[in-house]
């Protein structure tokens, strides 16, 4: 299982502290939640701090936007130093321009659903992309409990992936913890997204190793 600590919860007056911080209690990659305020009802931060932040860290960068229009952003996030970059499904009605756009900048493609979205809308898109988030909460905020049914969403997909695109990384966010992570595992994820379990812990390492 790779671990993908949620910057969400960090410390945001010390993000260099804190990128180092999981950077050295072995995150496997960093996670960036951009928020604008209109496709969720919060608002983060922009290519800038993703650039700002990519000289302390050499792990896998994996932004995931939550924002509207996102064509207009993923090359602003491509030369800020992202490695993935994570669009919904449900912000663009071109979703394979969108991912065509996000490899022709040589980033990785992962596509989001939200938990009232079903897997089915990405059996067309799975041979063009190299990753699924699935969200187990409403995205927006950090430390909501986990939706029991994204379980079941996992499952189904791998399904789906197994025929279409076996090496399909399967993410799952929101409400991850040392409680559901075996289930999470079982049912076919690969990375585990993490906020509040490690960032609201006293031992990151403690609270990473527990999710691998
Ligand atoms: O995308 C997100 C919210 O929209 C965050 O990545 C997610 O909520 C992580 O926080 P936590 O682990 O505390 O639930
Ligand atoms: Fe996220």
């Amino acid at each position: 299982m790779l671990v993908a600590p949620s910057l969400l919860s960090a410390d945001f007056a010390n993000l260099q502290k804190e990128v180092e911080a999981v950077d050295n209690a072995g995150a496997d990659w960093i996670h960036f939640d951009v928020m604008d305020g209109h496709f969720v009802p919060n608002i983060t931060f922009g290519p800038m701090v993703v650039k700002s932040l990519r000289k302390y860290s050499d792990k896998v960068f994996d932004v995931h936007l939550m924002i509207e229009n996102p064509e207009k952003f993923v090359e602003e996030f491509a030369n800020a130093g992202a490695d993935f970059i994570t669009v919904h499904q449900e912000a663009t009605v071109h979703i394979h321009r969108l991912i065509t756009l996000i490899k022709s900048l040589g980033c990785k493609a992962g596509v989001s659903i939200n938990p009232g979205t079903p897997v089915n809308v990405l059996e067309e898109i799975l041979p063009y992309i190299d990753m699924v988030l699935i969200m187990s909460v409403n995205p927006g905020f950090g430390g909501q409990k986990f939706i029991e049914t994204s379980v079941d969403k996992i499952k189904k997909l791998r399904g789906l992936a197994d025929k279409a695109k076996p090496e399909l990384l399967i993410q799952v966010d929101g409400g991850v913890s040392d409680k559901n992570i075996n289930m999470l595992e079982e049912a076919g994820c690969n990375v585990a997204v993490a906020g509040s379990y490690i960032f609201g812990s006293d031992d990151y390492k403690k609270a990473i190793d527990s999710l691998k």
